[in-house]
């Protein structure tokens, strides 16, 4: 596999403040990573930075393209949503299609026309119309129909309820994802992304603070749900974080082995949101 995305030395400064710190990462086609961070960690600034919106400093190429001297060439094979809640109101659903089609060389009206006709919606609403879930099966139809390898998403599903958060992205894992395509999600709802990604990075104060594939990241973290008895040793092996679950302690650990904290209690793989918790705290300490 070849790396669709190689990014080097990046740095973003607005005025004094570092957006971007130093940011290095490469993606290989086929896989779906989540950019997770808190707020202002420089998510957006980066996926600024990969389309080419912003100006920055390092080295970055995206297919072999140079995002800003080659953005034209580079847009053809990207496509770029922020939030699948919202279309402008006035808009007429065939105009909406006509837009996408005049805009994006690799749309097929054919292949949107399909997954409209599993919806609800008529191609001569207006989207103020529209309830919201059908907004979202609109701007889906409008994504999936265009044959993009690489498609980013900045906070897609924000305002949507779980219902059609959830659909949003089984539609999207089924009917659209391959191989050959390769996905891009930022969100703060890491929990319902978690069981599609395939590779995941933590972004803090412009620095990667984690970059990793899921299968890697299963091999190296551990929670141990730690036996009363044997609290002291396991504190005394530095987990990365400690929380209490029912008055028991709960430890975090990287880079030992399994079989050993077997000994301390049982051992689970954790959420990325604790992953998420313990490198901030970790990050900050
Ligand atoms: N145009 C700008 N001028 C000055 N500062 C900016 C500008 N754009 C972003 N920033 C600052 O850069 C930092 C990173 O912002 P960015 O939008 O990339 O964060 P984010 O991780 O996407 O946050 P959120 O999750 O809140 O959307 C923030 O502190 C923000 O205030």
């Amino acid at each position: 596999m070849s790396n669709i995305i190689e990014a080097k030395g990046l740095n973003k400064q607005y005025g004094n403040f570092k957006a971007l710190d130093n940011v290095s990462f490469e993606l290989e086609s086929g896989r779906i990573l989540g950019l997770i961070g808190p707020n202002g960690a420089g998510k957006t600034t980066l996926l600024k930075s990969l389309l080419g919106l912003t100006p920055f400093e390092g080295e970055l190429n995206i297919f072999g393209l140079d995002p800003h001297k080659q953005r034209d060439e580079l847009m053809k094979r990207v496509c770029f949503i922020a939030d699948v809640a919202v279309l402008p109101r006035w808009i007429k659903v065939s105009q909406a299609i006509d837009f996408v089609e005049g805009v994006h060389p690799r749309f097929s009206r054919e292949l949107c026309e399909k997954y409209l006709e599993q919806t609800k919606i008529k191609r001569n609403s207006r989207v103020k119309s529209l309830s919201k879930g059908m907004v979202v099966q609109l701007h889906l139809a409008l994504i999936m129909a265009i044959d993009a390898d690489l498609l980013i998403l900045d906070e897609p599903t924000l305002g949507l309820d779980i219902l059609f958060r959830k659909s949003f992205y089984e539609q999207l894992l089924n009917d659209y994802f391959d191989d050959n395509r390769t996905i891009i999600i930022t969100t703060h709802q890491v929990e319902e992304i978690e069981h599609i990604l395939s590779d995941l990075i933590f972004i803090q104060d412009g620095k990667i603070v984690l970059d990793d594939s899921m299968d890697a990241i299963a091999d190296s973290y551990f929670e141990v749900m730690v036996e009363k008895e044997f609290e002291e040793a396991a504190l005394a092996m530095k987990p990365l974080n400690v929380r209490e679950v029912f008055g028991q302690k709960v430890c975090l650990f990287s880079g030992i082995a399994k079989e050993q904290l077997q000994e301390l209690g049982k051992v689970r793989k954790p959420s990325v949101a604790d992953l998420f918790v313990a490198k901030m705290k970790g990050e900050a300490a």
